[in-house]
């Protein structure tokens, strides 16, 4: 059984103080692993994502990493835990370069990646050839699709153990995103632990060892990718109230 990295314990989270948005959300992500998130716009997805994130405390529930309570951590120390997240907007400084871009979130933690880090760098650049290609332009100059795959590059670098991802494809051409979705399967192969969301539900179902189901701010279906497959038009219609 691979090592179990992340489980969310009846998480109640929320932006207003008398409004829960989650309510007993129970996910966990095992080392190598896609945990598939799904559901429908304003299911609280991402809002499941923040608060893993540490910009939401739970009002309830818990938030483990490798067992330690990280709930409401400051959302900058993620990455010395080993937790990386490519958000669904840019998290690109558009004024720097590419390449500082990707240096920046190693800087001052040179004894964690400070002997291998060169050779990483390139590894990296191996990986994402159009990355090779605009590393010295700005990142704000680059196309959405190109900055996607510096957002990838990026995490890539950390070497995350954890690496969330929320809607990874969003205005992306089919051939970038089904690039995107393969990226990911080799972030998992890697060893990562992914919890992905993304609204190309059949694509995430696929590729996902567990996938769960939001709805209304709780998880309404759980189980692993079998559980979901086979008649998956019908059921996840039922789930979602989708017709896809
Ligand atoms: N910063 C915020 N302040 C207040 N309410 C918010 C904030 N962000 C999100 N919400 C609310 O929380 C609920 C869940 O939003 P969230 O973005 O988590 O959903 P989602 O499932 O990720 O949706 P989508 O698929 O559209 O991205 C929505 O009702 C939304 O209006």
């Amino acid at each position: 059984m691979p090592e179990r990295l992340l489980s969310l314990d009846k998480v109640t989270a929320g932006y207003a103080q008398d409004i829960d948005v989650l309510r007993d959300v129970s996910l966990d992500v095992h080392a190598g692993e896609v945990s598939g998130l799904i559901g429908l716009n304003g299911a609280g997805k991402s809002t499941v994502v923040k608060t893993i994130c540490g910009f939401l405390a739970p009002k309830e529930g818990s938030v483990r990493f490798r067992g330690e309570d990280i709930s409401g951590l400051p959302p900058h120390t993620l990455i010395d835990h080993g937790i990386c997240c490519i958000p669904q907007e840019s998290s690109l400084f558009p004024y720097l370069t590419v390449e500082e871009n990707l240096l920046l979130p190693l800087q001052g933690r040179a004894r964690q990646y400070g002997a291998v880090l060169r050779q990483r760098y390139e590894q990296a650049l191996d990986e994402f050839p159009t990355v090779r290609e605009k590393r010295k332009a700005q990142a704000g100059d680059l196309s959405g699709g190109q900055q996607k795959q510096v957002e990838f590059a990026k995490a890539w670098l950390q070497q995350p153990m954890l690496c969330l991802i929320d809607e990874p494809s969003i205005g992306l051409s089919p051939l970038l995103a089904e690039s995107v979705f393969t990226w990911i399967e080799k972030f998992a192969q890697s060893g990562m632990g992914i919890l992905l969301i993304d609204h190309n539900v059949r694509r995430v179902v696929r590729m996902s060892d567990r996938v769960h189901v939001l709805s209304l701010g709780r998880i309404t279906a759980a189980g692993q990718r079998k559980d979901f497959e086979g008649d998956l038009h019908e059921q996840v219609k039922q789930w979602l109230g989708l017709n896809f």
